[in-house]
């Protein structure tokens, strides 16, 4: 990977690349932009099969970031973590104490968070050197766990899916079928439950299944099974990627409203949902609760202000679907559109000013 023509291309601001080697830590701080403030974005740790591998997820995964950070109106730009090793080995509490004075020397720049493989509790052990680091134990005055947050983001937001497809947002007697029963999706499958809603589940994890046949009432089928199942939504909330030429073909679903990250395999997979007329939610904009949830810890963390704000991914999802209609593009690029607008905006607008409030003449003795 030639890094720097990769930094260049998608114009990103900063890479960290950390090492401890009494605690093992390797980790690739990516910075994307900071335009509209602070970078906030997770840290993920997770096993690659190449450095390399891991330092393009970091950066994938900040860009990401960005999108995400200013479609859901937050004044923060993007960022991620990727930690390499892997979490159910190799944790240490030295690791995350050595990766947060990382986060500490960048002095605000960046703020972390949990991703894929990061618990509340690293982020506590992160907290003891640094405090930019947001999802901390609820003991703290923190906002915890974000995946039940993401969880009531991506149910509002798939009744606002809904109402574009079906012209009603009721979930009532919709069959829905989810991928992965993980974190998200459980809380996600209660509140479709309560609505009405009728599940089909499916997870590599058989206990996960078990749970939400139990609790919910869902019935379970195979992975491979539930790109094809009669249903009238498919909510992927496992991995990314699923939505590509091998599944497209086999969906019967109206809506695809889930909480996984980087669903289309590729932005032409986006582009072939549209013209099925399948209504298309788009990922960084649906799964924002989360992001949502931490950041209103930066104001000094408010649960029920930072619900209100989840709640409005309702009016977000439908104003994407109004720039699709609008502007005759697929969701996904309307999502993208209004990103890069407010970021355009924000740019414009703060060139007319000094950085941070600093007048050069502030320097003279
Ligand atoms: N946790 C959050 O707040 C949050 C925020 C934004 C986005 N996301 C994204 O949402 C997704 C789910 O996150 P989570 O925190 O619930 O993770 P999780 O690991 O708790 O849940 C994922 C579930 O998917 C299952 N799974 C993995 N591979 C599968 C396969 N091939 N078929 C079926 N099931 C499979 C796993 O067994 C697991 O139960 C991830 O893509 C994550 O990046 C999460
Ligand atoms: C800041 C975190 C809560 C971000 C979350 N992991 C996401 O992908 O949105």
């Amino acid at each position: 990977m030639e890094i720097f023509k990769y930094l260049e291309k998608y114009d990103y601001e900063q890479v960290v690349i950390c090492q401890d080697k009494e605690s093992g830590l390797k980790a690739i701080i990516a910075i994307h932009d900071t335009t509209l403030g602070p970078a906030l974005g997770g840290t993920r740790m997770w096993t690659y099969a190449s450095e390399e591998a891991a330092i393009e997820d970091a950066l994938r995964l900040a860009k990401g970031m960005t999108y995400k950070n200013a479609a859901a109106g937050l004044n923060l730009g993007g960022g991620k973590t990727v930690i390499i090793g892997d979490p159910r080995k190799d944790k240490n509490e030295e690791l995350f104490r050595a990766f947060g004075r990382y986060v500490q020397g960048l002095n605000g720049r960046y703020i972390t968070a949990e991703d894929v493989g990061t618990t509340v509790a690293d982020m506590d052990l992160i907290h003891e050197e640094t405090d930019y680091v947001t999802g901390i134990s609820p003991a703290f005055g923190s906002s915890g766990n974000p995946s039940p947050v993401t969880a009531y983001g991506v149910y509002v937001g798939m009744k606002a899916a809904a109402k574009e497809a079906f012209g009603t947002d009721s979930l009532e007697g919709k069959v829905v079928a989810v991928q992965g029963v993980g974190n998200v999706a459980y809380h996600l499958c209660k509140h479709l439950h309560e609505e009405g809603a009728q599940l089909i589940v499916t997870d590599i994890n058989k206990e996960a299944v078990q749970r939400a046949v139990d609790d919910f009432g869902a019935k379970a089928v195979d992975p491979d099974e539930i790109y094809g199942v009669e249903c009238d939504i498919y909510a992927p909330c496992a991995l990314g990627a699923t939505v590509n030429d091998d599944t497209i073909p086999q969906l019967k679903a109206k809506v695809i409203a889930g909480s996984a990250n980087n669903q289309l395999k590729e932005e032409r997979h986006g582009d072939q949902i549209h013209e099925m007329g399948i209504v298309y939610a788009p990922d960084y904009v649906i799964n924002a609760g989360g992001v949502i949830n931490v950041a209103d810890e930066l104001y000094g963390y408010n649960a029920e202000r930072a619900m209100k704000k989840v709640e409005g991914l309702y009016d977000t999802i439908a104003k994407v679907m109004e720039i699709s209609k609008r502007d005759g593009i697929p969701t996904y690029k309307a999502a993208d559109r209004m990103a890069e607008e407010r970021i355009a905006k924000m740019q414009k607008s703060r060139s007319q000013f000094l950085q941070n409030g600093h007048h050069i003449l502030s320097r003279r003795k």
